[in-house]
């Protein structure tokens, strides 16, 4: 596999689709809410977790093929996998594109991210192991945390 290449973005003003609105979808936008970016959800059914969320677009209905037009980052989030694969086929190049169960169809993985007294880590198992990321995330954590204490 050719290698992944790591990034800090800045999204303010960015335009994020999510489509789907379940616990996926729920995470993914957890870790974009304080960005800066305009996150919109598009899905016939909302979590009420999600529904809460004042500052994203939701939009209550099933997907359609225009929903993508003009966005910078497009997440498929949804638990039918003809839909996040219709979500994949009307992507153009410059966009880029997570389908959260599909890699072959994406364009970026979502890392697991630490934060901790101005360090930003960014965790990514390439896709391999994400539960992997998410136990690395939390020994980090802590350790970072007790190398500030000492
Ligand atoms: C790091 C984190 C960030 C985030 O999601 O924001 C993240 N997954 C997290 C948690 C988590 N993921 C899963 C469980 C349930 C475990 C269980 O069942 O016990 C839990 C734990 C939980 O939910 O607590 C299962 C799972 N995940 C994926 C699949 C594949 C599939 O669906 O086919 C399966 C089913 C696997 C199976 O069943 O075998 C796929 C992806 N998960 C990724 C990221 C990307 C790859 C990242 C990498 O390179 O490592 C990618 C490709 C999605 C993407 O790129 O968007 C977040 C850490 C939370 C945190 O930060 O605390
Ligand atoms: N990336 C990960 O970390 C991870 C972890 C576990 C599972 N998964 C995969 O992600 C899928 C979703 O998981 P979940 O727990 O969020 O599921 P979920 O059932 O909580 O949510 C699915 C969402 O998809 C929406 N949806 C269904 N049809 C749609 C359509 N036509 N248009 C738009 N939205 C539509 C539903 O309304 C719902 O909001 C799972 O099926 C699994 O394959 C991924």
């Amino acid at each position: 596999m050719t290698a992944l290449y790591p990034l800090a973005l800045k999204l303010t003003h960015k335009k994020v689709l999510i489509v789907g609105a379940g616990k996926v979808a729920l995470r993914k936008l957890t870790g974009l809410l304080d960005t800066g970016a305009e996150i919109t959800v598009v899905s016939p059914e909302i979590l009420p977790e999600i529904q809460k969320i004042t500052q994203i677009k939701i939009i209550e209905r099933p997907f359609e093929s225009e929903d993508v037009k003009g966005f910078h980052i497009i997440y498929a989030a949804t638990n039918q996998p003809a839909v996040n694969d219709s979500v994949a086929q009307n992507i153009e190049d410059w966009q880029w594109f997570d389908d959260t169960a599909n890699p072959q169809t994406s364009s970026f993985y979502t890392p697991a991210v630490v934060r901790v007294d101005g360090l930003v880590v960014a965790i990514s198992t390439e896709n391999k192991d994400p539960v992997r990321a998410k136990s690395v995330k939390q020994k980090l954590t802590d350790f970072l945390l007790g190398s500030i204490k000492s």
